[in-house]
């Protein structure tokens, strides 16, 4: 059976709405997947810097919330509308909606006793993750079946619910010699371990939130430019600069980059608050603003590579990249130094497109979650077993 399915996507960098008109055939790991179309709408001005102040944690009314929450349901549905355009109608939708919140779960105290020796979570050290863009919403305007939701069937069940991709990534990307990692930068990195197809290979699939992708660095260049520019285009200016080594050795004493997987994070840690006390530190060194954003890129890409080296039970034989920062040709350039002898590519170049990578994975849960197949990989999310993930809404 192939099924036209649309995925939708606005990640951590809020810059707009991913959209991915795929056709998909296959169950699980047999999967297949064609990308028709793929397009990005940003958001309205207003609309994004109203989701960027609720991330940055101001308060915000109820009736404001609701107000927001529809906002983006309607983005949504209008990105699911244009992408059809002279296509054929799409049958089903994945929506993953915007985070505007994600809290990990406690550590090591997730789970309560039910007596018996029976265990279940503990509602108090459970995760939590709000994406807003309601799915009810965005089927009744589309009049397509929506799944959305994805992220809190897994928190339910203990796990941090995310990265959810990685189950996606090893079913369209593994290889039967080689083993790959495949890293997402967006505002926040995320990788997938894919061991060679071999054995018990699905087993020892790993993946996690390596820390910060582009987050630090597009505040940082709005902060140095007054707002002017919002992100470094290929890493052009931090090329100019030298990183302070010193500096990101201090950075990646940091706990985050020290905790063992399962672990997930947002802009809620690497955000604006994090993003000062990297300004206050750099002062000690009189950097330059070239100097800072070269420093905040070699953290990115140091912290991603301290993890493989200290998480991973091997090095990768090859990378790919995929997300906004694998355009950053200064940060690819330093990940390959770092990374040698493994190859640094884009996911394109194993076929599958490094733009809407995301966007086309929320097409294939909502597709496995129609099929009844579990989307999380309890290896990386950490929930205790595989569950169905996303809610239904008929139209
Ligand atoms: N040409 C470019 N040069 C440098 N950086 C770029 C370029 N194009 C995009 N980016 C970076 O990529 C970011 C957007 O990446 P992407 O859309 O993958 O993030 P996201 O999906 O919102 O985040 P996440 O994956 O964390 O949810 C931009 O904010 C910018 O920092
Ligand atoms: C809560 C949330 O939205 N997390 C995002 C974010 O952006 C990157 C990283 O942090 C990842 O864990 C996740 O997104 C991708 C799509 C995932 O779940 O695989």
């Amino acid at each position: 059976m192939t099924k036209q399915v649309i995925g939708l996507m606005s990640g951590t960098s809020v810059d707009g709405i991913d959209a991915a008109l795929v056709d998909i055939s296959g169950t699980d790991f047999d999967l297949k997947v064609e990308l028709i179309a793929g397009a990005t709408y940003p958001y309205s001005r207003e609309l994004r810097e109203r989701i960027l102040a609720v991330c940055s944690g101001e308060a915000i009314s109820m009736q404001e919330l609701a107000e927001l929450d529809d906002a983006i349901a309607l983005a949504f549905a209008q990105a699911a509308q244009n992408i059809q355009n002279s296509h054929e109608t799409a049958t089903l939708i994945g929506s993953h909606g915007q985070t505007v919140y994600h809290r990990p779960p406690s550590r090591g105290q997730g789970t309560g006793d039910r007596g018996q020796g029976e265990t279940f979570p503990n509602p108090r050290f459970l995760g939590y993750s709000l994406q807003l863009g309601r799915g009810a919403v965005i089927a009744h305007l589309t009049g397509i079946t929506t799944v959305s939701n994805f992220r809190v069937a897994d928190i339910a069940a203990g796990g941090h619910g995310a990265p959810l991709v990685p189950r996606v990534d090893a079913a369209l990307l593994s290889h039967p010699q080689e083993a790959r990692c495949i890293q997402n930068i967006g505002g926040i990195g995320n990788v997938t371990y894919i061991p060679a197809r071999q054995d018990n290979w699905l087993e020892k699939i790993r993946g996690w939130d390596t820390g910060p992708g582009n987050s630090l660095l597009d505040l940082a260049v709005q902060y140095l430019t007054n707002n002017a520019k919002t992100y470094d285009e290929n890493g052009a200016w931090a090329a100019s600069g030298t990183p302070c080594h010193a500096l990101v050795e201090q950075w990646l004493e940091q706990d985050y980059f020290h905790l063992p997987p399962p672990k997930s994070t947002g802009r809620e840690l690497f955000g604006v608050t994090y993003l000062q006390q990297c300004i206050k530190d750099a002062e000690a060194y009189q950097l330059s603003p070239a100097d800072l954003l070269a420093t905040l890129t070699e953290l990115t890409a140091a912290s991603i590579v301290h993890s493989y080296r200290t998480f991973l039970p091997q090095m990768p034989q090859q990378v790919f990249l995929c997300g906004g920062g694998s355009r950053n040709l200064y940060l690819k350039h330093r990940l390959q130094e770092l990374l040698a002898p493994a190859p640094v590519l884009t996911t394109d170049e194993a076929g599958l497109s490094a733009d809407f990578k995301e966007a086309i994975a929320f097409a294939v849960l909502a597709y496995w979650r129609k099929l009844g197949t579990p989307g999380n990989l309890p290896s990386v999310t950490g929930a205790p077993q595989e569950v169905l993930l996303g809610e239904i809404h008929e139209p």
